[in-house]
């Protein structure tokens, strides 16, 4: 039995939440990744005192309206990170620069900019249009209402935030519902927001001008995370894993249901509320695995996973289809274009398309040093195909582990595996 990290999504809200609140924030089981390091860093640089008071237990007090920070603010690896913070920061007098790793310096800022100019946030860009390095002038913004046209929290979420701190009222109405911790915790925070089921997705109503309230939060199991253990016990002939307290929210648990569908042995039990989110403990048992099209409208909730379907999907009998995943190609790395790369290296037969690709199952050779673009979930899924593979499997640049599941490697040894840190890549 091992336990996941904290939820990645839910550790950068509670931070960013109780950075903004009046009063004390109490966080169990954060996720100490780099990803939220970085959030945390950015929260004490805004004004905001975040302290670290054991493991995984942190201790944040908002100071007022966040405040212009001395230096630029630097988000790491981290996507939710910049554009939460984004938000959040919009509505209040200030200017920031925000800016981060060579991986984050690619990815498209305009999905978030543009709404939250459209609310009276200015921006400057400092090397790129739709790129950080990038500063942002806040305050004095009115409500809107947006449509969204990716199923994309992190939009969802930067426009909610600076709702908080904007004249009127902000709509959000999405089409196909993502993944809704934002809503959740303002609710626990003492927000007022109003949510709506509107055709397959729902409308999000939030007041302007509210103030949060200090509390207490508790980070279950990241079910992300918590996919790569029960991937390796899927792929790995006589093996049993179970992870306890992985959080179960019906829009995180795509792959499971999927993973189900293939025919895996995969089942939960000991389901109970924790931090306000239902959690369970989930048990995966090595299987015979069959290929199957995974429906696109599973795809937000599942969208971080399909790197390590996709390495499972390589152990199946027949073909995986995965479609309707360009958002994919706009993560820490282009992942269908790695994935690809990185299967085709080590024997698999996968057929890229443009949103999306299919991988079609047979022996696995390995043998192969894969590139990872510093993005953590390409370089865990290729271990993960590794422990399973005829031959081992290298990755380069594994560092980038440490941004959502410190002690990955120690934890895959732990349940068997022979995961060796350091030499020639
Ligand atoms: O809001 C969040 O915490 C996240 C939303 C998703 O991104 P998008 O909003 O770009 O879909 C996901 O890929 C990311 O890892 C975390
Ligand atoms: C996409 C991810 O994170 P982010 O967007 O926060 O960088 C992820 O963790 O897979």
């Amino acid at each position: 039995m091992v336990r996941a990290p904290g939820d990645k999504s839910m550790s950068h809200r509670a931070l960013i939440f109780g950075g903004m609140a009046e009063g004390v924030t109490e966080i169990e089981g954060l996720l100490e990744g780099d990803d939220i390091l970085a959030t945390g860093r950015a929260m004490q640089a805004l004004g905001a005192s975040v302290e670290r008071v054991g493991e995984g237990r942190w201790r944040v007090e908002g100071r007022g309206p966040l405040r212009s920070p001395e230096a630029v603010i630097d988000c790491g690896n981290a996507g939710t990170g910049v554009r939460l913070l984004m938000g959040a920061v919009a509505g209040y007098e200030l200017t920031a620069t925000f800016d981060g790793d060579s991986s984050l310096r690619k990815r498209p800022m305009k999905r978030v900019t543009g709404p939250l100019a459209d609310m009276g946030a200015r921006f400057d860009w400092n090397a790129a249009e739709d790129r950080v390095p990038l500063t942002l002038h806040g305050g004095g913004l009115k409500g809107v209402t947006f449509v969204q046209s990716v199923a994309s929290a992190q939009i969802k979420s930067a426009i909610l935030l600076a709702g908080l701190n904007a004249a009127g009222e902000t709509v959000v109405v999405e089409p196909e519902k993502s993944r809704d911790h934002t809503e959740r915790m303002l609710r626990a925070f003492g927000a007022e927001i109003e949510v709506t089921e509107e055709g397959e997705g729902w409308r999000i109503r939030l007041p302007g001008g509210q103030k949060l309230k200090g509390t207490h939060v508790a980070v279950p199991g990241d079910p992300s995370s918590a996919a790569f253990p029960l991937a390796a016990a899927l792929i790995t002939p006589g093996s049993q894993v179970t992870v306890e307290a992985v959080m179960l929210n019906p829009l995180r648990t795509g792959l499971f249901q999927t993973w189900i569908d293939m025919g895996a042995d995969l089942t939960i039990a000991n389901r109970r509320m924790a931090g306000g989110e239902e959690v369970g403990d989930v048990t995966a048992r090595h299987s015979a695995l069959k290929g199957i099209v995974v429906p696109e409208d599973r795809a937000a909730s599942m969208i971080d996973e399909y790197p390590i379907l996709a390495v499972t999907a390589a152990f199946a009998e027949g073909a995986t289809v995965m479609r309707g995943i360009g958002e994919m190609r706009v993560k820490e790395s282009d992942r269908i274009a790695l994935m690809a790369a990185g299967l085709s290296a080590c024997g698999v037969q996968v057929e890229e398309e443009p949103e999306g690709f299919i991988v079609t199952g047979g022996p696995v050779k390995g043998a192969a040093t894969v590139d990872t673009a510093h993005d953590h979930r390409i370089a865990m899924s290729h271990l993960v195909l590794g422990l399973a593979a005829e031959q081992p499997v290298s990755v380069r640049d594994p560092v980038m582990i440490a941004t959502s599941f410190p002690g990955f490697v120690e934890m895959m040894n732990g349940l068997g595996g022979n995961i060796v840190q350091g030499g020639a890549a």
